[in-house]
């Protein structure tokens, strides 16, 4: 009697313990690193439900039928691919990073979220507008850098995404921060965006050109809505000088890169400043702003890991429960083997995600 006693004891004791420990992770705790999304909310975006799964495995196949990347070069189903992938990610993002989907260069002392803010303000104050005047955001997510830049310039901003789920979020956001009237946001392709001809006194991107099959379209775009005399300011992902296409382990970091970000085919530093060139931009300042004294923009990310190894727990669980989606185990899988990726990529110098070039549409 005794015996089953104390087995009972422990029993309930684990699952007191185990059940407490998941609901503080998923309930209480919320967002993974800052609050927002919650881990019981995971969605797969636009795609319903039962359709994640099947979504996860388009998005995979199409990396394991073009395994040297290139070949995505030609392929005109990249925004739908991007597309899909953001439906997948988008909640996965905001419960683990926050509304601002890029990095920024740590800075002692300070918060992640303030240097995240602080590199988007250099970004719009780079751009030189007056309060009030129109600025396009090119690839915009949940606008996360939408609002900061509006409420630190006054602009009034515009942003766009190809991503539907992602234009509610931000829409969301824009309401609850009460920046509505200053922030719009359309969606639609980069590559052909509905906006007039000399339209904007301004644009950036932060981040986001790297899907860009081929970077002179989304540019040519971008220096058309442009009004003449007006400033382009972008980060851009891209290989170093320190890349070497030679070397397997450079290769292989850059492949786990393009196959977790949705990338057509990392470009190198070099070829940004040529296309804008190209498409008529005259180029007024370029740097790799992840350069010292800049401290490690990927410390964020190696300093987590064991967050979201918890996180992965989480998610299985919740999965396995019939909370989250079926297929966003896989996804979250997916992000813990790229952030290894990126943090190599960081570690050897191969790679910066804020190569940042800065450009003028002529008068
Ligand atoms: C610009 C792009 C996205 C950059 C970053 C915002 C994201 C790149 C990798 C993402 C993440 C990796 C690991 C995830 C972790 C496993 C999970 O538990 C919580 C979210 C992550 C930290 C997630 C967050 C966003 C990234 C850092 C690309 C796509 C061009
Ligand atoms: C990594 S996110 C960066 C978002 C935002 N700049 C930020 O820093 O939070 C990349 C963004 O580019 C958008 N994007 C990618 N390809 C696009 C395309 N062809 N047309 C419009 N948006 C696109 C995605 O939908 C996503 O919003």
């Amino acid at each position: 009697m005794e015996f089953f006693k104390e087995l009972l004891t422990i029993f309930c004791t684990t699952t007191l313990l185990f059940g407490g420990g998941f609901c503080y992770f998923t309930f209480l705790f919320g967002s993974a690193e800052q609050k927002g999304k919650r881990a019981v909310q995971l969605s797969g975006g636009s795609l319903p439900k039962e359709k994640v799964q099947e979504g996860y495995d388009r998005y995979s196949s199409f990396f394991e039928h073009c395994p040297n990347g290139n070949e995505m070069d030609s392929s005109d189903k990249v925004p739908a691919l991007v597309d899909t992938f953001y439906d997948l990610v988008t909640d996965i993002y905001e419960w683990g990073w926050g509304q601002s989907f890029h990095f920024s260069p740590r800075i002692p002392g300070k918060s992640n979220r303030h240097a995240m803010r602080i590199h988007e303000e250099l970004a719009v104050n780079l751009l030189n507008v007056e309060p009030g005047a129109r600025v396009l955001d090119v690839g915009c997510g949940v606008g996360g850098p939408m609002r900061a830049i509006a409420a630190h310039s006054g602009a009034n901003v515009v942003g766009i995404t190809i991503n539907k789920y992602q234009v509610e979020r931000a829409r969301a956001h824009n309401k609850k921060a009460g920046l509505d009237s200053m922030c719009e946001v359309v969606c639609g392709n980069f590559l052909k965006m509905p906006f007039d001809d000399n339209s904007f006194e301004g644009a950036y991107s932060i981040e986001a050109t790297c899907h860009a099959p081929k970077l002179e379209e989304v540019y040519g775009e971008i220096y058309r809505v442009l009004k003449p005399g007006s400033f382009y300011v972008s980060y851009e992902w891209v290989t170093t000088e320190l890349y070497n296409s030679d070397d397997p382990e450079h290769v292989e970091i850059v492949r786990g890169i393009e196959r977790g970000d949705a990338l057509p085919g990392l470009r190198s530093y070099k070829d940004i400043a040529k296309i804008a060139t190209k498409v008529g931009f005259e180029v007024i300042k370029e740097s790799d702003l992840a350069k010292p004294p800049a401290e490690p923009w990927w410390t964020r990310l190696k300093m987590g890991r064991i967050a979201y190894w918890r996180n992965h727990v989480v998610v299985m669980i919740l999965s396995w429960l019939g909370i989250a989606p079926k297929g966003i185990v896989d996804v979250h899988y997916m992000l813990l083997v790229t952030a290894d990726y990126l943090a190599k990529g960081g570690d050897t110098g191969i790679f910066t995600p804020m190569h940042m070039i800065l450009c003028r549409k002529p008068e």
